[in-house]
């Protein structure tokens, strides 16, 4: 549904984000996560068509943002960290003001109110948006991106500055647009992404560190142990040797290292000593393992090190 290729864009000389490609399937909501400064909101005005990029192309659902801005704009709805309220304007004037702004082509009526429902702003309409709290300003922010029924969602930090009652209500709404959109999520908090996305799209430096299924990069569930290596050599091969021993259940390459090298986490058995099996396994295709540690990092950790560059706490983000 989202293709970034190669995606490059440069401030002078500060290269905010650096040649990265993903893409994200239907219906998938991604979680991008990365320190302050790290290349985020840049990424995330370039997928919108906010901003150009140095080089590289972005399609969504097959229309490339340069090459049809207007089609694949349409495809996007938007919510930046600071959603472009008129805050002097009651809910449904607001939501009807920026449906003729969109040029939407819906029954007006109907699809707002089908909108207001879906955000559970309903009661509210009539309310000038000043007045409402910012849980419920958040949520005409979500109403207003939802405008049109655009197959894609870009949140950009979408709970910064909410209180936890108010976070709780907007994962749940944000879990649940999860199932008929395909939704890209930005933040600096951990915690934030692992609540509410499937995958996690580590960022730092504007480079891409990681890139996985959240359940994949925390800890182990019961029955199961990690074992986290760094080889040297093709993934593939190194890849289906690890799969060929018994006690393994899953491996998956989680970041590239330099060179030729990458780090994998492999999940086994319990009470199944791998260490010695996998490095046979490597000896024998010919591929040197630069480390290997035993036991179950967590979140926190394994993102520590990906970002290391000291200015980060994972309970609250930025320092
Ligand atoms: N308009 C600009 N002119 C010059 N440098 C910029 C501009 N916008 C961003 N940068 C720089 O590009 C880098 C990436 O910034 P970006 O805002 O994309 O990071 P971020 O991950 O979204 O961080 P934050 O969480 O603080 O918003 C930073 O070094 C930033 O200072």
């Amino acid at each position: 549904m989202v293709e970034v290729k190669k995606l490059t864009k440069n401030y002078g000389n500060i290269k905010a984000v650096d040649n990265i490609s993903f893409t994200v399937g239907e219906g998938e909501i991604l979680g991008f996560l990365g320190p302050n400064g790290a290349g985020k909101s840049t990424t995330m005005n370039i997928i919108t068509g906010y901003i150009s990029s140095t080089s590289g192309t972005v399609t969504i659902d097959g229309k490339e943002i340069l090459e049809n801005p207007k089609e694949a704009k349409a495809k996007i709805g938007y919510l930046p960290e600071i959603p472009p309220l008129y805050t002097d304007m009651t809910v449904k004037k607001y939501l009807e003001f920026m449906f003729d702004l969109k040029k939407v082509k819906l029954p007006k009526k109907e699809h707002i109110e089908e909108v207001m429902r879906l955000v559970r702003i309903t009661e509210q309409a009539d309310r000038i948006i000043k007045n409402l709290s910012k849980g419920y300003r958040q949520r005409v922010g979500f109403a207003q991106a939802l405008l049109g029924n655009p197959p894609v969602l870009i949140l950009d930090e979408p709970t910064v500055g909410l209180d936890p009652m108010q976070i709780i209500e907007i994962r749940k709404l944000i879990k649940s647009l999860g199932k008929k959109h395909t939704i890209i999520l930005s933040s600096h908090v951990l915690s934030e992404i692992s609540a509410t996305c499937d995958r996690i799209l580590v960022i730092s430096n504007g480079k891409i560190v990681a890139d996985a299924k959240t359940d994949e990069l925390s800890s182990s569930t019961a029955g199961e142990e990690k074992l986290a290596l760094v080889v040297e050599g093709a993934a593939s091969d190194i890849i289906s040797a690890i799969k060929n021993i018994p006690a393994v259940i899953r491996v998956n390459k989680i970041s590239e290292k330099n060179g030729n090298s990458a780090k994998y986490m492999v999940e086994y058995e319990k009470d199944h000593d791998v260490c010695r099996d996998v490095f046979n396994a490597m000896a024998r295709i010919g591929c040197p393992i630069l480390d290997m540690q035993s036991g179950n990092e967590t979140l926190e950790e394994m993102f520590l090190k990906l970002t290391a560059n000291g200015n980060y706490d994972t309970v609250g983000g930025k320092k």
